[in-house]
């Protein structure tokens, strides 16, 4: 595997649930989530993790962000160690960003679009802007593709997809470097989804910004990754960048994968 002096690096990351480590329903033997992944991503870059639900994605994405407290391993960014959210130095919080899939939940219903974003600035006063916040937010709402008027709206009142460029747009208040992506589209229309693929795609464009997109859908992680990290029961089987994985996949499973999208798409048309 190529060693990248900066960006996101795991290695050897591993995490069990239950077997008294966590808690599980009563007796219920102890999972293992995540069995030795190593997996990096390179500033610029966009890195999917694709496989079938229960495989570990989420896993990998929660340690990233500090939810989850891996068993062994270690993850870094840019050579600095990431440790539960908690104990991380603020510019470390700001610098890598998640987005979750269900764009309504993980928004505050009771809140404005503009106060979400503005409380990220409250949480990180180093990422405020200098100065008028409401303009500022105005300005993050357009690059999003939201009309500066959705930030008196709550989240109620705005679609699936507006709620997940707001939520796009809270991260992108804190100017992250690294923006992990838990099923984002997922939830979304397939017209939505293009959208919102094509606003990501171009936003790590213009801020530099790399990557980590979980997905359990192959047509989606085709149209933005550089590079494709195939997982099967918490182990990465195959990672290769995204076109030669679909042109010659080297793994059983990636072949798999690849013929069950397929089906789905022939049976779609
Ligand atoms: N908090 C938890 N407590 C107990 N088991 C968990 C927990 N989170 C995940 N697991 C288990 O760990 C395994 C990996 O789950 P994970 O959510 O990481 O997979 P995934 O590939 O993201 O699946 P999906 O696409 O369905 O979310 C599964 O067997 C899951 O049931």
């Amino acid at each position: 595997m190529t060693e990248h002096p900066t960006g996101l690096s795991i290695r050897d990351l591993r995490v069990t649930f239950g077997g008294g480590r966590r808690l599980l329903g009563a007796g219920a033997p102890p999972v293992t989530a995540v069995a030795g992944v190593d997996l990096d991503v390179a500033p610029d870059e966009t890195v999917a993790v694709v496989g079938e639900s229960g495989s570990g994605k989420t896993t990998v994405a929660r340690c990233v962000v500090g939810l989850v407290r891996p068993d062994s391993g270690t993850l870094s960014y840019d050579g600095t160690p990431l440790g539960p959210v908690r104990g991380r130095p603020a510019e470390i919080q700001r610098a890598i960003q998640m987005v979750f899939q269900d764009p309504r939940s993980s928004l505050n219903p009771r809140m404005t679009a503009g106060a979400i974003i503005r409380e990220a600035w409250q949480a990180h006063p180093a990422a405020a802007p200098a100065g008028d916040q409401h303009a500022a937010v105005r300005d993050l709402l357009e690059e999003v593709g939201l009309d500066g008027g959705v930030a008196r709206r709550r989240p109620a009142e705005l679609s699936g997809g507006q709620c997940q460029r707001i939520s796009i747009a809270r991260a992108l208040a804190l100017r992250p470097r690294l923006l992990v992506c838990d099923e984002a589209v997922s939830a979304l229309d397939v017209s939505v989804q293009a959208q919102i693929l094509r606003l990501l795609v171009d936003l790590t464009r213009e801020h530099g910004l790399s990557l980590l997109f979980i997905s359990h859908d192959l047509g989606v992680v085709r149209q933005i990754a550089d590079r494709i990290a195939v997982m099967r029961s918490g182990e990465i089987v195959e990672t290769a960048a995204t076109e030669d994985l679909y042109r010659s996949p080297q793994h059983p499973y990636t072949r798999m994968l690849l013929d069950a999208a397929l089906d789905l798409e022939v049976a779609e048309t």
